[in-house]
């Protein structure tokens, strides 16, 4: 096992990462402090890995809630009825949630913790390859407006996280594919050496060797720690987390939540964005392909769906990077360098959203 730690003074916590930790009760119950819990999870997650989770936190346990899996959960209605479930379990200002699931469960379940009583404690148990290498890292907890993706939130960062690898065994494909969007987004970001590293475990990463996934993970939590430490409220620097995402977003939201799985939106978005690094030329024509090649081998799609320029517009304006002055997107400075750009010309973004429409 290995533990990490992201450094933001009274808020530091743990990032635990190695196999069959949900598995080793003593461990868990002393990681999970707090003296009544309620756990929210989904019902593919429970069916699983609810049993040890269950009996390892034992009579602190004051309640279970059990959701339908999927994006669609991270709304209004079910946020509301968390808050009905940590009142029916009698949670307060010293109890905490446990989230036991994908980047659904941790986003949502940290933002009904960063609500309740104006704030309890919560705790990351992430199952989804997304959610060990990015979504429970970090402190952005939301839910969906029907106008834009995690548009109501709240920075809150978890007591601690606990990710073990051999609960990935279980996630299917398209799942496992699409973390590794979010895996290859920190090569393109802020590592070129952990881009090579990746494109030279390609066959390794695609038949999901366990010992492959274990250092992915703790070498993408190891580069996202660093980053948020540096910004934990996206001031700046912490932006650079958001490559690919102006882009994916306004897929996941003029699809419809849940037809375009988060990852899956990121790779294309990431395409997008390359394709516009390169078109400023920020990026070689090398590069660029390079980095396409990279997702097309890791099986991820670079082609996105067929969106009228005004629609990419209209969803894009949403994105809260943007400010008054227009759009902001992260776009890239050589492979390994991403930069917050502001003055991007309407033309080139124009240019790269219409060449890549079918
Ligand atoms: N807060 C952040 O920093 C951050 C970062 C990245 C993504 N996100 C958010 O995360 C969400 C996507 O998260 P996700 O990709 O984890 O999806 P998810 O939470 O929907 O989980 C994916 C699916 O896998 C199932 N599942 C989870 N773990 C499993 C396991 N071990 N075995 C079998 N099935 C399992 C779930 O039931 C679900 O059907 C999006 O809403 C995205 O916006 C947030
Ligand atoms: O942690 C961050 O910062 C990120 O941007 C990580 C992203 O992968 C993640 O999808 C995040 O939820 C996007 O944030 P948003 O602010 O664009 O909603
Ligand atoms: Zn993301």
């Amino acid at each position: 096992m290995q533990t990490l730690h992201v450094e933001l003074a009274e808020r530091r916590y743990p990032i635990h990462v190695g196999p069959g930790l949900l598995n080793q009760p003593e461990q868990l119950s002393r990681w999970i402090d707090a003296p009544a819990l309620l756990l929210v999870t989904d019902s593919h997650v429970a069916e699983h890995y609810l049993a040890p989770v269950e009996s390892a936190l034992g009579p602190r346990l004051q309640g279970i809630r059990v959701l339908p899996p999927g994006e669609a959960q991270k709304s209004m209605k079910t946020l509301d009825s968390l808050f009905d479930s940590l009142a029916e379990a009698g949670i307060g200002r010293d109890g905490a949630i446990v989230a036991l699931g994908g980047g659904v469960i941790g986003d949502l379940s940290g933002f009904a913790a960063a609500c309740w009583q104006r704030g309890i404690a919560f705790y990351q148990l992430p199952t989804t390859l997304l959610a060990q290498v990015d979504s429970s890292v970090g402190g952005k907890t939301a839910i969906n407006h029907t106008s834009g993706k995690n548009l109501i939130g709240a920075f809150h960062q978890p007591r601690a996280v606990i990710a073990d690898s051999t609960v990935l065994s279980t996630l299917p494909e398209r799942e496992y594919r699409a973390g590794l969007a979010e895996v290859v987004k920190y090569g393109f970001i802020a590592d070129v050496d952990f881009l090579a590293w990746l494109e030279g475990r390609i066959p390794a990463l695609n038949a999901r060797d366990a010992d492959t996934i274990a250092e992915t993970v703790t070498r993408c939590c190891a580069i996202k720690a660093r980053v948020v430490a540096e910004d934990e409220t996206e001031q700046g620097r912490r932006a650079i987390l958001n490559f690919g995402h102006t882009f994916g977003h306004a897929i996941e939201g003029a699809c419809g939540y849940g037809e375009w799985l988060h990852g899956e939106a990121v790779a294309a978005g990431m395409a997008q964005a390359l394709a516009l690094s390169c078109r400023l030329e920020r990026i070689s024509q090398g590069d660029h392909e390079r980095g396409l090649a990279l997702l097309r081998q890791l099986h991820l799609p670079v082609t996105p769906p067929a969106l009228d320029t005004r629609t990419w517009l209209e969803w894009m304006a949403r994105d809260k990077k943007a400010t008054r002055e227009g759009l902001r997107l992260v776009l890239l400075r050589g492979l390994g360098r991403a930069e917050l750009v502001t003055d991007v010309p309407t033309e080139s973004l124009e240019a790269v959203l219409q060449a890549s429409s079918p």
